[in-house]
């Protein structure tokens, strides 16, 4: 993973770092060649995921996203993990409360993203944790000036087309501040002399900002990575219709509004796995996960098989057939997906194996949060409001 220069310092290793970039789920890396010269270059590389505090941490927020902090550990680059207290602030999560929102940025939420990333395989010890007020009080007049600087290069109908990166619609009656918030964003990136910013792929607008301005305004362009969305797991059939639809038509942009809004939210807690679900919670929303059957296409079921039961999987996955008890083990989500659309997997029977397997794989989040340190953040996050 790291090699050994000359000179004894050890440098990454372009190829290595670019697999593991790519590796899934990342969708979209701009770009793979961009990055492989950096590195070649010997430019340092600190990559950085930002995200609001409000709600509970669920399958995508925290482990689709810790899934990308781990790959680039693995590989010897600088993660950081940014808690956007006063993005929160201005879009009024948590009752619009900063006092509320920096403890539970600091408690739960650190916590969440700590143990999430530990159950993906990284080490949260290596991961820099760092609060958006504290930054912005430390760098002053100089973070006002970079977002300025990102501000004076922005037209306000590219901020307003961007509202989407706050889980906002260009037509809803916004504040200011909410269009202040997109070139906040973007001179996070540079204040925190990111070159890797990271996000899903509803946070790509920032960041493509951040490449189209970043040379002129800061000396360099960065390489954005965005990662798959998870979709909701209450999808209603027509929601699923148009997506499927959006998906077929080639259209990217329209198949990336179509996610976004169906995707797996802390604030529409009921599309939502959390990642200290109890078990029965997770066989109830599994249960009722839509999850037709021999559908492959954007299947929320298949999608956390692929995206999280699969990703560091080496024994066979099984599912048994409740009627007749038959056995089918799996090694690869290739194997399933086959299965699944030839009908020889009945959605019941997906469900059954899908509970177990997320019940075991979130066992340390759940007792993290319901036997261990994390429990009174748990019960404070719980008896808060959480806005939307
Ligand atoms: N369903 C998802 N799958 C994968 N990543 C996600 C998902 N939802 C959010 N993320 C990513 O997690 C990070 C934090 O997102 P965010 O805080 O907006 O989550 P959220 O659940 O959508 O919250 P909210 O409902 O408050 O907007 C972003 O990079 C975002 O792209
Ligand atoms: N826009 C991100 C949060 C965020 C805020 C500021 C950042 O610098 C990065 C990310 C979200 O909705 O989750």
């Amino acid at each position: 993973m790291l090699c050994s220069t000359l000179s004894g310092v050890s440098a990454l290793d372009p190829e290595k770092v670019v697999e593991a970039a790519l590796r899934e789920p990342t969708e979209e890396l701009l770009t793979p060649d961009r990055l492989k010269s950096l590195v070649e270059n010997g430019v340092p590389l600190v990559h950085y995921i930002g995200f609001e505090i409000s709600g509970l941490v669920h399958l995508g927020t925290g482990l689709i996203s810790m899934q990308k902090v781990a790959d680039l550990q693995s590989v010897g680059v600088k993660t950081k993990v940014f808690l956007a207290d006063y993005h929160s602030w201005i879009n009024r999560k948590l009752g619009g409360d900063l006092d509320v929102i920096r403890r539970v940025a600091g408690g739960y939420f650190k916590e969440a993203l700590r143990v999430s990333l530990r159950i993906v395989g990284g080490d949260p010890d290596k991961t820099e944790f760092i609060l958006g007020s504290e930054l912005y009080e430390k760098l002053g007049l100089d973070y006002f000036t970079n977002v300025l600087r990102v501000s004076m290069e922005t037209t306000l109908s590219r901020v307003r087309r961007s509202v989407t990166i706050l889980g906002r619609s260009e037509s809803e009656a916004l504040s200011f501040a909410q269009l202040l918030y997109v070139p906040m964003q973007v001179a996070d990136i540079f204040s925190m002399g990111v070159n890797i910013p990271h996000g899903g792929m509803d946070q790509r607008k920032a960041h493509v900002i951040a490449i189209e301005v970043g040379e002129k305004l800061f000396g360099y362009k960065p390489v954005a990575l965005h990662h798959h969305l998870l979709p909701g797991l209450q999808l209603d059939a027509s929601d699923w219709k148009k997506l499927v639809e959006a998906k077929n038509s080639g259209d990217k942009e329209l198949f990336r509004e179509t996610l976004v809004n169906i995707k797996m939210s802390k604030s529409k807690p009921e599309t939502a796995l959390f990642i200290h679900d109890s078990e029965e919670e997770i066989r109830s929303k599994i249960g009722r996960a839509f999850c037709p059957a021999g559908e492959v296409e954007m299947n929320p079921l298949l999608e956390i098989a692929r995206y999280i039961v699969f990703r560091n999987r080496k024994e066979p996955f099984e599912v048994v057939n409740k009627k007749t008890g038959e056995r089918r083990a799996f090694n690869t989500y290739g194997e399933l997906e086959e299965a699944f659309r030839e009908r020889l997997v009945h959605p019941a029977d997906l469900k059954e194996a899908l509970s177990r397997e997320l019940a075991e794989i979130l066992a340390p989040a759940r007792k993290h949060f319901t036997e261990g340190p994390g429990r009174s953040f748990l019960e404070e996050i719980k008896e808060l409001r959480i806005t939307r």
